[in-house]
């Protein structure tokens, strides 16, 4: 059994006591504890899958690898004598939202955009059951997650999520951001008693003050979002981006939305300030291929607060109040919160100008 330490920052001090193994500290999504976090939930035969490869045209099995490093799900590459393939198991969520998955998905396949559209067996059926789990399969796209993505990759990426988003807008699918305003404002009572004084009012003030700003605005410009788009739901193959995965979070909903979180993961600096170089190659790229409108320009450096705080309350939850079902490393709720106050703090980098 782990020793126990208590955690002294400010967000923990005094309400919290943690495993000092470093196996079971926070992670932050890109350290090098993939081999440790359990990620296969369910596992699976040879014999399982090679008889569920039956249904389609992928031919035939030669292998298969449950992939340390999900969080949510259980993930595995299946070879076969033709192509490499990704075969998930859900196992946890709401399963009747799966079908809207699979939608956007496909549309966004269809439209030519990097990630995996899923695999139809030959009657045309894609969700299926496995060891009594929703299970769909994918191809497996190419690439590594970047931890430390450069300014061409920032720009691809940019670049990809304004197409995206462009095309998102006519995806005729409809599933409320289960993550937005709305949340913020039901759900952040139940973290209060868990952090600071300071703390209890910064995040109090911080949604009374989104209310305020997004009741002075019209409806901004709306379509599919991913909802979730961290660098480790990214595959790059070099400067190449190979693949956006992970689309459980998928929504309709604020683009804006989108685009926050994204810079809050990606274009951050260790200290939660904003990365101008980064910052400056995913907004050029984004805004070439679908320029913000004047209301998304006010907005914007509210959005990236409030998608901070978003993930900040998200991981306190996990940590106090509803734990996962496994024994993960939950990710560390202090991040968001320092990003928070930097985005308090500075502000927003001025947006670039669009030519
Ligand atoms: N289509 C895919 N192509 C290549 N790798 C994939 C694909 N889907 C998932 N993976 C790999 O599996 C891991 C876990 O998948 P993910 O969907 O992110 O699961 P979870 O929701 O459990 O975190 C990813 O980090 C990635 O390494
Ligand atoms: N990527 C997220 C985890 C997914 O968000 P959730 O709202 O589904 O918990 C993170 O880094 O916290």
């Amino acid at each position: 059994m782990a020793a126990e330490t208590t955690v002294t920052n400010n967000a923990f001090q005094t309400h919290t006591t943690l495993p000092t193994d470093p196996a079971s500290r926070y992670n932050n999504g890109l350290s090098n504890l993939g081999e440790i976090l359990m990620a296969v939930f369910t596992p699976l035969s040879d014999v399982q899958v090679a008889a569920f490869l039956e249904k389609f045209d992928v031919g035939s099995f030669v292998s298969l690898q449950g992939v340390a490093g999900g969080t949510e799900n259980s993930t595995f590459f299946v070879t076969t004598d033709r192509r490499e393939l990704v075969l998930t198991l859900f196992e946890q969520g709401e399963h009747e939202e799966l079908p809207f998955f699979v939608e956007l998905l496909d549309y966004l396949d269809e439209h030519r955009l990097p990630v995996p559209g899923t695999i139809h067996d030959r009657e045309g059926i894609a969700l299926h059951s496995l060891a009594g789990k929703p299970a769909l399969l994918f191809p497996r796209l190419p690439g590594k997650h970047p931890s430390a993505p450069n300014l061409a990759q920032c720009q691809a990426l940019g670049n990809t999520l304004g197409h995206l988003h462009v095309v998102s807008q006519r995806f005729p699918g409809h599933r409320p951001n289960p993550r937005d305003l709305h949340w913020l404002r039901a759900v952040h009572h139940k973290v209060l008693t868990y952090i600071s004084p300071d703390d209890q009012t910064l995040m109090k003030n911080e949604v009374d003050d989104f209310e305020g700003a997004f009741s002075q605005h019209g409806e901004l410009p709306q379509g599919a979002l991913h909802g979730d788009l961290f660098r480790d739901n990214t595959l790059f193959e070099g400067d190449q981006l190979g693949g956006i995965i992970d689309f459980y979070n998928g929504c309709t909903g604020d683009l804006l939305f989108d685009l926050a979180i994204v810079i809050n993961d990606w274009a951050t600096n260790e200290d939660g300030t904003l990365n101008a170089e980064r910052y400056e190659a995913i907004l050029s790229a984004y805004q070439a291929r679908r320029p913000l409108t004047a209301n998304e320009r006010e907005l914007w450096p509210t959005m990236l607060r409030m998608t901070a705080l978003r993930y900040w309350l998200s991981r306190l939850l996990v940590v106090y109040v509803d734990p996962p079902a496994h024994d993960l490393t939950p990710h560390d709720p202090e991040r968001f919160r320092t990003i928070l106050k930097a985005r308090i703090a500075f502000g927003a980098l001025p947006l670039p100008e669009v030519y």
